[in-house]
This record gives structure tokens, C-alpha cells and sequence, in this order.
């Protein structure tokens, strides 16, 4: 018997770190396969988990939710029948939606159970993404058997508690883990993360009468008056009313992902003013996330991007340098021209390789 464990959260909020951690700590000793589905077209995360012996799936054609019931399905089916793991974790593209993917492991047949659903939150942007993504955040978080807060080591108690409050209000049963996890033992954070159950049988239903239109909906639109919970009941009558099948948005429609490959050599300082930019400038578009890996001098760097914050890191090489920025209303010739543009930080860093090379 295969379980299935979903570790979901918003662009950014600490997905791939709960899952190293797990990975190390808790499935230590169990066979574990990976099935990850990032938004964007460069696959950036795949290194080190493969490092980690973990196997990888990657489906970078599109998000979790747009291929679900085709291609997702079937990779599933496939990770099962082929490798009969003791785990399958599943990582969801940050702007995929739980319900959609809770639903699309139930309805794979095979030796599997789905175990517990964890979403993970990043408290220093949880209200600003509630209010502005809301359509994605919240439906990750209503449907999360468990929360797990990230950054808390930085928060203060009201800032915590402020997050608390607003996750409550959408999830009325699901623990909230809000002490940093590098604190947690192995067997507290089970015993948070497996308080599964919540929803389910929601998600089982069939089909469903709209509550504002009266329609019978599809099986495929059947939890979209779960997910909304009538927040904006207002704002979903109107959408309803006016298009019957598009009052519920794909990750395609509001987020877009752009992306390149590079053979440049950057400087420190000229990545540093790169990944600063997109965290804190409105120049190109709204960044959520950044993430890439590029040539240093003499070494490599990682860096990752959320609003407001970066991290830059050194590593082994990679075969080749590459990045990605999601977010919506993206400026791609202004990224292209931040990234590749010949400013003059980046013209030296050239001409030193090229003289090392004459050397
Ligand atoms: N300070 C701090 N940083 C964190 C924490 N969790 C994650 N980060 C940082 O946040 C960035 C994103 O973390 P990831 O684990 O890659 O997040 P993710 O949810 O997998 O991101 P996606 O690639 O968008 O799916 C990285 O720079 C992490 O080092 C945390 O608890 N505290």
C-alpha cells in the first residue's frame, strides 16, 4: 500500500524545505518517491532531491491543475505501478489548487490511500496573499488537513497570531504548527501532520447544486461553491450570473511564468543587485517567486526570490545556468534586460573570465 502524502503552499512559502526535512527526519526509512509540478517552464528544484536519492517526476508542461485529470493521473498511476513506493509525496505548483489535487489522487485506482494533505505558509505574507490571491491561497488552505507556518523564527507574537486568526477562519479543524520546525521532533511533527480527514468527504461528492445560479454542475465544478465559502458572495453572484463556466480561474489566466537559459558569469554584486531588484522593485511586473541557478567566478550561485527577500547561495555546477520569475503582469523585456542586459557590472564580469581563459 502506497501512501500519499501533499505538501501544498503558495510560490515561495517553504515547500521544498518541509520536504527536505522529511524526508531526512521522518521517511527516513521508507521508499520515497517525489512527484513535483512547478509552474514554469525551467525545472530548478530537481538537484538536490535527486542528490537525496529520491526519484523525480517533473511535469513543467504546465501546473497541477490545468493537466490534472489527464497527465497528473497518469503519472501517478504510473510512479505506483512502476515503483511501488512506501510514499509518494506530491508537491504541487505553488498556484495549484488542494481541492483540485486532493480530488485527482481519489480518483486514481491502485494499491494507494491518500494520508495527510499539509499546506505550508509563509506568516509574513499570509494576509497580503489571502487578500490578493485568494482564489489560490485560501483553497490551499481550507482543504489542508494541516498548516504549517514558515518564517516564524522572525515574527513577532502578534504577527503570528494575526496569521492564526485569518487561517482559523478559513480551516476550523486543521492544527497549526507555528513553532519553527527545526525545533520539532520527529514525532510531534507527525502528530501535527496527521490529522487528516478534513473535507474529504466533500471533496467525494458527485455533484452539486450551485447555490447561486441553481445549476446542477459537472463533477469538474463541483467544488467550486466549496471553495468559495461565500467570502465574496457578492462578487460570485456577478461572476456566475455572467459566465456560468468561468467563475473559477486556472493558474494560467493569473499567473504567468517566464524563463531562460544562460551561459553568462555573473559577479556576486551584479546577481546581488539582480535578485534585490526583483524582491523589491515594481519595474517588472508583481514577483512572487524568483529561483534560479547561474556561473559565478570560479563558483556557482542559487539564489531564490520572494517578495521582499532573497537568499543567494554557492554550489556545485549545474549542466547549465538557468532561472525562472513567476508572478502576473510580467515585464519580460524588462527581466530580459535585467538578467542579460550588458550593464556594466556584468561586462567586466566578461571580460575577466575571457582574460582567465587567455591566461
Ligand atoms: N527564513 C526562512 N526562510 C525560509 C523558510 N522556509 C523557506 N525559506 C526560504 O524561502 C525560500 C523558498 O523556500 P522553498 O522551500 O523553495 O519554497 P517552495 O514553497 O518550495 O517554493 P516554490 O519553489 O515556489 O514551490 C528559500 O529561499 C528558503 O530558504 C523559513 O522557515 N525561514
Amino acid at each position: 500500500m502506497t501512501e500519499v502524502t501533499i505538501i501544498s503552499g503558495f510560490l515561495g512559502a517553504g515547500k521544498t524545505t518541509l520536504i527536505k526535512k522529511l524526508l531526512k527526519e521522518v521517511y527516513d526509512d521508507e521508499q520515497v518517491v517525489l512527484i513535483e509540478n512547478e509552474f514554469g517552464e525551467i525545472g530548478i528544484d530537481g538537484g538536490f532531491l535527486q542528490d537525496a536519492g529520491v526519484e523525480i517526476t517533473e511535469m513543467n508542461s504546465g501546473c497541477i491543475c490545468c493537466s490534472l485529470s489527464g497527465d497528473f493521473a497518469k503519472a501517478l498511476q504510473q510512479v505506483l505501478e512502476q515503483f511501488h513506493p512506501d510514499r509518494i509525496i506530491i508537491e504541487p505548483s505553488g498556484v495549484g489548487k488542494l481541492s483540485d489535487v486532493k480530488r485527482a489522487v481519489l480518483n486514481v485506482t491502485g494499491d494507494l490511500k491518500l494520508g495527510s494533505s499539509c499546506t505550508v505558509v509563509d506568516v509574513q505574507k499570509c494576509a497580503m496573499y489571502s487578500k490578493n490571491f485568494g482564489e489560490f491561497f485560501n483553497n490551499q488552505i481550507e482543504h489542508a488537513d494541516a498548516l504549517l507556518l514558515s518564517r516564524t523564527q522572525h515574527a513577532d507574537a502578534d504577527l503570528t497570531q494575526a496569521c492564526v486568526e485569518t487561517l482559523r477562519a478559513l480551516n476550523a479543524e486543521a492544527p497549526i504548527v507555528t513553532t519553527p520546525w527545526d525545533q520539532l521532533s520527529r514525532e510531534e511533527i507527525t502528530r501535527a501532520m496527521m490529522h487528516t480527514g478534513v473535507l474529504r468527504k466533500e471533496l467525494m461528492e458527485e455533484e452539486a447544486v450551485c447555490e447561486v445560479c441553481g445549476h446542477v454542475h459537472d463533477h469538474d465544478h463541483a467544488h467550486h461553491h466549496h471553495d468559495h465559502h461565500g467570502h465574496e458572495a457578492g462578487d460570485d453572484a456577478h461572476a456566475h450570473h455572467h459566465h456560468h463556466h468561468h467563475h473559477d480561474h486556472d493558474a494560467d489566466e493569473v499567473f504567468t511564468s517566464w524563463g531562460r537559459e544562460t551561459m553568462r558569469v555573473y559577479t556576486r554584486a551584479a546577481l546581488e543587485e539582480i535578485v534585490r531588484s526583483l524582491a523589491q522593485k515594481a519595474d517588472y511586473g508583481t514577483i512572487l517567486r524568483a529561483k534560479g541557478m547561474v556561473q559565478g567566478e570560479g563558483t556557482w550561485y542559487y539564489f531564490d526570490v520572494t517578495p521582499q527577500e532573497y537568499e543567494i547561495r554557492e554550489g556545485a555546477p549545474a549542466y547549465a545556468g538557468r532561472y525562472c520569475v513567476i508572478g502576473s503582469q510580467l515585464k519580460e523585456d524588462a527581466l530580459t534586460e535585467l538578467f542579460e542586459g550588458a550593464h556594466s557590472a556584468d561586462a567586466k564580469t566578461d571580460d575577466a573570465a575571457f582574460t582567465i581563459e587567455v591566461d
